[in-house]
């Protein structure tokens, strides 16, 4: 039987990651020491790698297809297909943002005022890019993480860093000087895996599904009965992905109206419908908008 093999990002993305698959469909368990994380579906085979190191192990074909950060995908500007971005961090929907941060004291105002000075980063090869596109000249050294805490101790100038809640550059009296990159997990594929029919069609399958479940969070269904007269009314002012669904009530001149939207409109649109006649109102959530 074929296999598709898919790269789970170890650290920060793990558990979203295991998380959106099975909203996704896909129930994923990772036992504490195993790096073969077993998924409900024989037609695939889990590993988990480290993001840093994903689109090295796609471009090579040790894995046919992987989730890892856009950041270390730049990073090691890999020769890979970047098939779709999932908009989703450590503990948000938001992207991750790598900054330019120096301490809050600090007389820097932009990444110019920087010249000669050095910066601490797990980001290197990025970050040297930048300031050479930039033509300043500074010494930017590798950092193996606890970052925030070098630029603190006055054993560098400035980091760049990832940050997503802002919490730790908050919690280490840090400023942000600029933001160089926003990066988001990707899916990224190996390009024979790509022109193999049934692994593409597998991993066609696994993107659709996840985006569809990224797609549906925070939005619901909204359903209520109303009187004919009122349709042109009531859908004049009802958010939808489309257009919304009206249909016949049996033996009736009252009509069905259901629509799709953003949960945190449906407070808002609620006593408006109610003005405008609408009875049985239902809102209900869901699982995937494909
Ligand atoms: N706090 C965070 N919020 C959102 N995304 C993050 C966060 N920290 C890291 N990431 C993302 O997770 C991926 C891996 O991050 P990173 O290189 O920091 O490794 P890690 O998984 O956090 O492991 P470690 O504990 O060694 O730092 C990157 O793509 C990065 O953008
Ligand atoms: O803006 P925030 O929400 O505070 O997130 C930023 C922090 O998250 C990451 O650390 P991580 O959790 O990966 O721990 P690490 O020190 O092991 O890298 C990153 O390296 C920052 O330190
Ligand atoms: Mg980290």
């Amino acid at each position: 039987m074929e296999q598709l093999k898919l790269g789970i990002p170890k650290g920060s993305l793990e558990s979203a990651t295991v998380d959106l698959f099975k909203k996704a469909g896909w129930q994923i368990s990772i036992s504490s020491r195993s790096y073969f994380p077993t998924i409900d579906d024989e037609e695939i085979k889990c590993s988990l790698m480290r993001p840093q190191e994903m689109a090295k192990y796609v471009e090579r074909g040790t894995i046919d297809v992987g989730i890892a950060g856009r950041d270390w995908v730049r990073e090691n500007q890999s020769d890979v297909i970047e098939l779709c971005e999932m908009v989703y961090s450590k503990v948000s929907r938001r992207p991750a943002r790598w900054v330019l941060v120096v301490n809050g004291d600090s007389k820097v105002k932009g990444p110019e005022d920087l010249r000669g000075a050095t910066v601490s980063t797990e980001l290197v090869g990025f970050t040297k890019r930048y300031f050479a596109e930039r033509n300043i000249p500074v010494n930017v050294e590798f950092s193996w993480g606890a970052t925030e805490a070098k630029v603190v101790e006055g054993l560098c100038d400035a980091i760049v860093e990832v940050t997503e809640t802002g919490s730790t550059i908050r919690a280490n009296g840090l400023r942000i000087v600029t933001e160089l990159m926003e990066s988001v997990p990707v899916m990224v594929v190996n390009k024979a895996s790509w022109e193999d029919p049934w692994k593409r069609a597998k991993i066609q399958q696994i993107a659709t599904l996840l985006q569809s479940a990224l797609r549906a969070e925070g939005m619901v269904g909204l359903k209520m009965n109303a009187p004919g007269t009122k349709v042109p009314a009531i859908t004049a002012i009802l958010p939808s992905l489309n257009n919304p669904t009206v249909s016949n009530l049996y033996n009736s001149d009252w009509v069905s109206i259901e629509s799709i939207m953003p949960e945190q409109e449906v407070r808002r649109i609620v006593p408006e419908l109610l003005k405008l006649g609408a009875e049985g109102i239902v809102e209900y959530s869901l699982n995937k908008i494909i």
